[in-house]
């Protein structure tokens, strides 16, 4: 907007908390951006434009939403502490097509917001610089319900994006990889600097990109069932797949029958849960169920 400085430099972020006597919340990961090429890289990345709709999940003062609203043809921003509402009603004044909800994103229907705010738009994303304390029910949260998103580009801490991402074999993957793989495609962006905040948070940051899947990368016939096996196989990160799967789907009566079903999935017993691909997770959560293991 001509004539109007960014909300996102340290000079104009400090001016709006002091004038409003705004003091951060730590217990709501209130670390605000005040990096103009960060947001750009977080913007450029959701690939918007002005036939898109942008959902952001806790927009502090603004900093991104601003931008957001110059991108975008329509932003929803939803912000859980009620003392940012006033500071967001006057700095966003300029933008017509930005709508700030007050509410706990976790808590909130999505489907609902998605049907009152993006009638009109023909592809929606998610961007923002999330709140740590709650990155993945949020992140899991969205694919899950299996909203209309195209992508979604947030700022979390770098572990977690590291962990989102890794392959099978890497001492980073596991049951959040498979996770967030099975709804969509993870990609990481940049890894962020602590100065590009205010205050600095104390774990590293970065951006990832998750390209959300039209379909599912495996068929499986029950989802909740291939979730529980995953997570079963990771139980103890050192045990073998064999070991891990045992103590939570069988009995000593019946466990025997565990080797030769691994077998008959091309799964080497002795392998640890780390090492399977998504394709073999969903093979082995079919042959346990189609057994009547699970
Ligand atoms: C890391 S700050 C980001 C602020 C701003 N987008 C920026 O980049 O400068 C996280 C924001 O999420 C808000 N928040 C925390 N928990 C939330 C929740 N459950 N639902 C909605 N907003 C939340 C915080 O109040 C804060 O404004």
């Amino acid at each position: 907007m001509k004539g109007l400085e960014d909300i996102a430099t340290p000079r104009r972020t400090k001016e709006i908390i002091q004038r409003h006597g705004f003091s951060f919340k730590k217990s709501l990961g209130q670390n605000f951006l005040i990096d103009q090429n960060i947001l750009q890289k977080i913007v450029s990345a959701a690939g918007l434009d002005e036939t898109k709709g942008a959902l952001e999940i806790g927009p502090g003062i603004g900093a991104l939403t601003e931008r957001l609203a110059r991108t975008a043809k329509c932003v929803t921003a939803v912000e859980i502490d009620q003392r940012l509402l006033p500071i967001l009603g006057e700095v966003l004044a300029p933008y017509e097509r930005v709508r700030v909800r007050h509410g706990d994103v976790l808590k909130l229907d999505l489907k609902e917001v998605f049907a009152e705010d993006f009638a009109d738009v023909e592809k929606v994303s998610v961007v923002a610089n999330l709140p740590y304390y709650v990155t993945t029910p949020i992140l899991m949260k969205l694919l899950e319900d299996k909203l209309p998103l195209e992508n979604i580009v947030v700022m979390i801490q770098k572990e977690v994006a590291e962990r989102m991402a890794a392959s099978p074999g890497s001492k980073d993957y596991g049951s959040l990889s498979i996770a967030v793989q099975y709804y969509s495609e993870p990609e990481l962006v940049c890894i962020v600097p602590h100065t590009v905040f205010i205050p600095q948070p104390n774990v590293a940051s970065a951006v990832i990109r998750l390209r959300v899947r039209t379909e599912p990368p495996v068929h499986v016939p029950d989802e909740k069932h291939f979730f529980e096996v995953v997570q079963a196989s990771f139980a103890q990160r050192r045990k073998t797949i064999a070991n891990n799967l045992k103590s939570r789907f069988f009995t000593k009566e019946n466990k025997d029958a565990l080797e030769p079903l691994l077998q008959s999935a091309g799964i080497e017993p002795s392998r640890r849960g780390e090492t399977l691909s998504i394709e073999e997770f969903a093979r082995l959560s079919t042959l346990l169920l189609e057994a009547g293991y699970i």
